[in-house]
């Protein structure tokens, strides 16, 4: 197949992450005769020294008409002025409520090889498989908000739903629990927020429809404690913006590392006809504690691009074959350094993705 998918490497580990899975997507088009075309675009910190604004409109423009989007990660110390006129992040969030991309699905799974990178006990870990549904485009990241002026007296947020916006996205969570274990635990914070409430009584109506699910409606502060207490219970999650935000970085230590969680965002797909333009992106950010010492993981990114092989251009076998290619790396003992322990073999960033590669195509 013919494919153009827009590359935005964005900032810190960003760019060393996407080159890695780009050259993946090369080698998954050379064994199965593809031709994937990478067009790069500028966002974030990067777009703004060069153009002055964190989403271009000709990168908007080609993410539009692309067939899918992967990108890195926006942000670092260098645009992080309150009073600047624009940030990087301000890009990602204007591109994904642009696309109307509202659930962002991150799958966590613990691989058997990577237990003894966990800081948790082995007995926790195992049978760890869990999708969680971040709602990406509404509560607290797009309400109405003041910045703090020069004298920093006031400033505010506003964690804001509307109920179509939660009646989508609990509806596409109990739809990805139906195809899994069939239990969804809906996570808010009902005993303090109104928007938390509108949440529960929305997400409860919608359920009502789905009486084979095994449904639990748990708050944000006790599932922070669940999901490392009792991480295999739970099949899919579904939470806000903020929450699912927070709560995916802790469970990515499930995984054994930010370096390992993939992301798919994604709008419509219920109802989609076609193939649905996706934005794909590892849960992480640009790092930039490590920027440019080619030791960050690009695992992330490479499963996240697998990703976007399965639902954007509809290539299973091909996804298949990228998450095959990283169990295999992974099984022979090679690690980057954040999830390196007794016994394996650290490598850097672009290794570990020529590895993927070899694995690949052999
Ligand atoms: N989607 C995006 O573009 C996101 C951007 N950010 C931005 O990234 C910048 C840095 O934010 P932080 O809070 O430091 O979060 P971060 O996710 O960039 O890093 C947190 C910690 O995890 C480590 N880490 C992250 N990815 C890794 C990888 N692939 N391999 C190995 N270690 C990895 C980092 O070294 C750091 O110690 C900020 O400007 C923030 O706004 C943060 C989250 C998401
Ligand atoms: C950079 C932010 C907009 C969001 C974030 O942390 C994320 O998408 O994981
Ligand atoms: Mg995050």
């Amino acid at each position: 197949m013919n494919a153009r998918i827009v590359v935005l490497a964005g900032d810190g580990i960003g760019p060393e992450v996407t080159q890695e899975a780009q050259k993946v997507l090369g080698a998954v088009a050379e064994k199965f005769d593809h031709h994937f075309e990478f067009d790069h675009q500028l966002m974030g910190g990067r777009a703004i020294d060069e153009l002055g604004t964190s989403l271009p409109d000709a990168t908007l423009e080609a993410c539009r008409t692309a067939d899918a989007i992967l990108l890195g990660a926006v942000g670092g110390p260098k645009w992080d002025n309150p009073h600047a006129p624009d940030r990087p992040e301000r890009g990602l969030l204007a591109l994904r409520k642009a696309l109307n991309l509202f659930a962002n699905v991150r799958p966590v799974k613990v691989t058997p090889q990577l237990i003894g990178a966990s800081t948790l006990k082995e007995e926790v870990l195992q049978g760890v498989d869990m999708v969680v549904i971040r709602e990406l485009t509404g509560d607290a990241y797009f309400g109405p908000r003041k910045e703090a002026g020069e004298e920093g007296y006031e400033a505010y947020d506003t964690m804001l739903y509307t109920r179509p916006e939660i009646e989508r996205v609990v509806r596409l969570a109990a739809e990805t629990a139906m195809g899994r274990r069939k239990k969804l635990a809906s996570v808010d914070k009902a005993n303090v927020l109104a928007s938390s409430r509108l949440w529960r009584r929305v997400a409860t109506q919608v359920l009502a429809d789905y009486p084979e699910l095994e449904v639990e409606h748990v708050l944000v502060d006790a599932m922070a404690m669940h999901l490392i207490r009792r991480p295999a219970s739970f099949d899919v999650i579904v939470a806000g913006n903020l929450f699912g935000d927070i709560l995916t970085d802790e469970a990515s230590m499930l995984a054994g590392s930010m370096g390992m969680l993939p992301s798919a965002s994604l709008g419509d797909i219920l109802n989609a006809q076609e193939l649905p333009l996706g934005l794909y992106e590892p849960i992480h950010g640009s790092a930039p504690d490590i920027a440019g010492k080619n030791i960050a993981n690009p695992l992330a990114t490479i499963l996240s691009a697998a990703m976007l092989l399965r639902h954007s251009l509809g290539l299973t076998a091909e996804a298949d074959a990228v998450e095959a290619a990283v169990e295999a790396v992974l099984q022979e003992g090679v690690r980057t350094p954040d999830i390196a322990h007794t016994g394996t073999e650290v490598v850097g960033t672009q290794v570990m993705g020529d590895l993927v590669v070899e694995k690949l195509l052999a």
